[in-house]
């Protein structure tokens, strides 16, 4: 059974991530043509400074495509990409929605754009699949230290890696490659393609449509929310937050606090820093946590302390 019909009004979600030039646009080509054969309704979010020419007669009329251009997902495209996510939840309502992020763009960053606090009963937690330029990646030292640390982040928040241009490959690469993605703490599954020819490779679509359901115990990045019943004690939260592990990555949502019970907050955190604007809106008081391997019992529990004191 897919996830789908586990979660009926949910839509899956897999995020294309990858280098400027690895070969995303062309599994996403290949991941549409797959979805729609297996009777999958599709929608795509393009996020590319170039343009993409969706054959609409090889494609039909049914594939939604939805462009976020000059700009990237991950920071000021942020707002835009809930907006489209409720846009084709009320409007498509597609069983899988494909995002192909820029080449520039953090995958923890589009995972946190697509798990707003509004959108956590529509967006299922996304799939992460990263495509590479073996090559490419193989000589990333090359590159400045940013930019080697965003190419090796990217794999490492796969859930699956594309391995692309493999024809370019040596045996040797191959295996450096193979030892360097399978010894990470959170080892993606491997494919090795050419022109990201998955045919006859066991992944897709259902398997990307059901790979949170299967990865959710012990692969990569997760998500939980919890809905707060009223004000909270700030001096509380703060200490809930000092608390933390480094493997929780974010925090987003509303809140409202003992001090000041009718102002509603936007709480933001990341990388230890938390961050409060007010909010002119009444919006229900739930917060989305991103991480690593979720103690989700234990954040609940301290969560229900922070709510119930
Ligand atoms: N030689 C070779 N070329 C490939 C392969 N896969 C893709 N390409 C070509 O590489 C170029 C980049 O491929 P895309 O699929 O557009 O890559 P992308 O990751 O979407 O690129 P950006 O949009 O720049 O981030 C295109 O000209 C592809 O035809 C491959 O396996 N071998």
């Amino acid at each position: 059974m897919s996830q789908r019909n586990e979660n009926k009004n949910k839509m899956a979600v897999t995020i294309l991530t990858g280098f400027l030039g690895s070969g995303k646009t062309t599994l996403l080509q290949r991941l549409i043509l797959k979805a729609k054969d297996s009777g999958q309704k599709v929608a795509i979010i393009m996020n590319e400074f170039g343009s993409f020419d969706v054959d609409s007669k090889l494609l039909g009329d049914d594939v939604s495509t939805q462009s976020l251009l000059n700009g990237c997902i991950c920071c000021s495209l942020k707002d835009d990409i809930e907006v489209v996510l409720h846009n084709l939840y009320h409007k498509e309502n597609p069983d899988l929605v494909l995002i192909e992020a820029t080449g520039i763009a953090h995958p923890v960053e589009v995972v946190d754009a697509c798990q707003n606090p509004t959108l956590i009963d529509k967006v299922e937690m996304p799939s992460i699949i990263g495509v590479m330029d073996g090559k490419r990646y193989l000589e990333r030292t090359r590159y400045t230290k940013q930019t080697k640390h965003l190419m090796e982040e990217q794999m490492l928040y796969s859930h699956i890696v594309v391995i692309n241009k493999s024809d370019a490959l040596s045996a040797n690469e191959r295996e450096e490659l193979e030892q360097s993605l399978l010894s990470f703490k959170h080892p993606p599954k491997l494919h090795f393609t050419n022109y990201s020819n998955i045919d006859g490779i066991e992944i897709p679509v259902n398997e990307v449509l059901s790979i949170e359901g299967k990865h959710s115990h012990h692969h990569g990045i997760q998500s939980m929310n919890y809905t707060f019943s009223g004000p909270i004690d700030m001096q509380l939260l703060i200490q809930f937050l000092r608390q933390l592990p480094d493997s929780i990555l974010r925090i987003k949502g509303f809140l409202k606090f003992d001090e000041e019970p009718e102002q509603t907050y936007l709480f933001q955190y990341a990388f230890g820093v938390p961050q409060y604007e007010p909010e002119i809106m009444n919006m229900p008081l739930t917060i989305v946590i991103i991480g690593e391997e979720l103690d989700k019992a234990h954040l609940r529990n301290k969560l229900d302390m922070l709510n119930f004191s």
